[in-house]
């Protein structure tokens, strides 16, 4: 099974000028994985080493070089591969949210902008970074089509996308349509080396402003046919790669316990459903992305794992982390920031020792790098590069 076939196709010359300058491999990821942004066929590549080795990656929500820095020093101490994933609101945030985003496009600037400082950091962290992005609704493609054509551009230049994935979350439109819009952008996804992400059935609490804390609860469990239909459809695109979000209960957010019953068991039932259906010896023919991971517990992450999870997506819980991590440092230094001069050494002492930004922000960033770390371990995505 190799959906993606046709990644990594690139011109002679380009293949000598990589050999020229060539970049380590990782002892225990196909040797296509380099440390640096992962696309085409290296995505592939790395997915399908997640899924035969039992592990997934974290897929963690960014919001600007504070936060995709984290991920990638939890990246390096964990030993293994990120996933930077930009939001559509998390790229305005990078752009500034002074700016008009009409056409989304301080959206489209911001996302591309922080694409942009991974691909010239991620290397001097030594690890394979995924550039992803999150929840696109219907109305809101023109930003994907946005990065679209800088993934075009940067592919002309370089033969790598600028992007190594998108999602689009058309699960509000019936499922034909929701297929049918995959299909297409697949198919141009595809010519540049993007994988797709694509969604079935709904996340419920909230998902990018979208409020689906009271859907009917039916809609939160994907049914095996629905899987199947979309994987049928989706492998009929030459060269296409796609993983999918399907719904087993998650839900975006952290709430009391009680609240949230993950079917993790659906995942199976698809892919055997699917097996059956193809009458293939891969029993994991699917590629699952498992959302709203914060708060759910290792057992379930684990289990669908097995199911055939290679990614799970963090947000709430990095966002606390990382909020804890400033909390944790003003606490600390309380008496040093109350004021630019005066703290417990005397009244005349200055204190721009202590109300640097740069302080807290670091403070965060180690809060969120530890949970990531976290998360990796739950993801048993430790230590897997060499
Ligand atoms: O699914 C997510 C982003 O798409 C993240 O969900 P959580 O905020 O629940 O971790
Ligand atoms: O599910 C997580 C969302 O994609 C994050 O969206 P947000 O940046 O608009 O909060
Ligand atoms: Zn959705
Ligand atoms: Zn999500």
């Amino acid at each position: 099974f190799s959906p993606a076939a046709s990644f990594g196709v690139r011109s002679s010359a380009l293949n000598m000028a990589e050999t020229a300058t060539e970049t380590k491999a990782f002892a225990k990821l196909p040797a296509t994985v380099k440390p640096g942004v992962v696309t085409g066929k290296a995505l592939t590549d790395l997915l399908d080493n997640a899924k035969a080795q039992g592990y997934a990656i974290p897929g963690v929500n960014i919001v600007g070089s504070n936060s995709i820095n984290a991920c990638m020093e939890a990246a390096a101490k964990y030993g293994g591969p990120i996933m930077v994933t930009f939001s559509k609101g998390g790229g305005q945030f990078i752009c500034g949210k002074s700016v008009d985003n009409k056409n989304d496009q301080a959206s489209i600037a911001g996302t591309i902008a922080g694409a942009k400082h991974v691909h010239e950091v991620a290397k001097l962290y030594g690890v394979p970074v995924v550039l992803h992005t999150d929840h696109c609704q219907k109305a809101w493609l023109p930003w994907i089509d946005g990065l679209l054509t800088a993934s075009e551009e940067h592919f002309a230049k370089t033969g790598e996308p600028l992007f190594s994935s998108h999602m689009l979350d058309l699960s509000e439109e019936p499922l034909e349509e929701n297929i049918a819009i995959c299909k297409s952008y697949l198919e141009k996804f595809a010519k540049v080396g993007i994988l797709l992400e694509f969604e079935l059935g709904v996340t419920g609490g909230e998902e990018d402003g979208v409020d689906n804390s009271d859907v009917d609860s039916s809609r939160l469990y994907t049914q095996p046919e629905e899987v199947y239909y979309a994987y049928e459809q989706l492998s009929q695109v030459p060269g296409g790669a796609f993983t999918c979000a399907a719904s087993f209960g998650n839900v975006h957010g952290v709430y009391a316990p009680g609240n949230v019953d993950l079917q993790p068991i659906i995942l199976y039932n698809s892919q055997k459903y699917i097996q059956e259906k193809l009458g293939c010896e891969d029993d994991k023919p699917m590629k699952f992305v498992f959302h709203g991971g914060s708060g759910s517990s290792v057992e379930d992450i684990q289990y669908a794992i097995g199911a055939g999870v290679v990614k799970m997506n963090i947000d709430t819980d990095t966002q606390w982390a990382f909020w804890d991590g400033v909390r944790g440092y003003e606490a600390k230094y309380h008496d040093y920031l109350q004021g630019q001069i005066g703290n417990p050494e005397g009244p005349d002492k200055p204190n721009k020792k202590y109300y640097d930004p740069r302080l807290m922000l670091r403070a965060g960033e180690e809060a969120m790098a530890a949970r990531l770390v976290k998360a990796a371990e739950d993801l048993k995505c430790v230590n897997v590069l060499n």
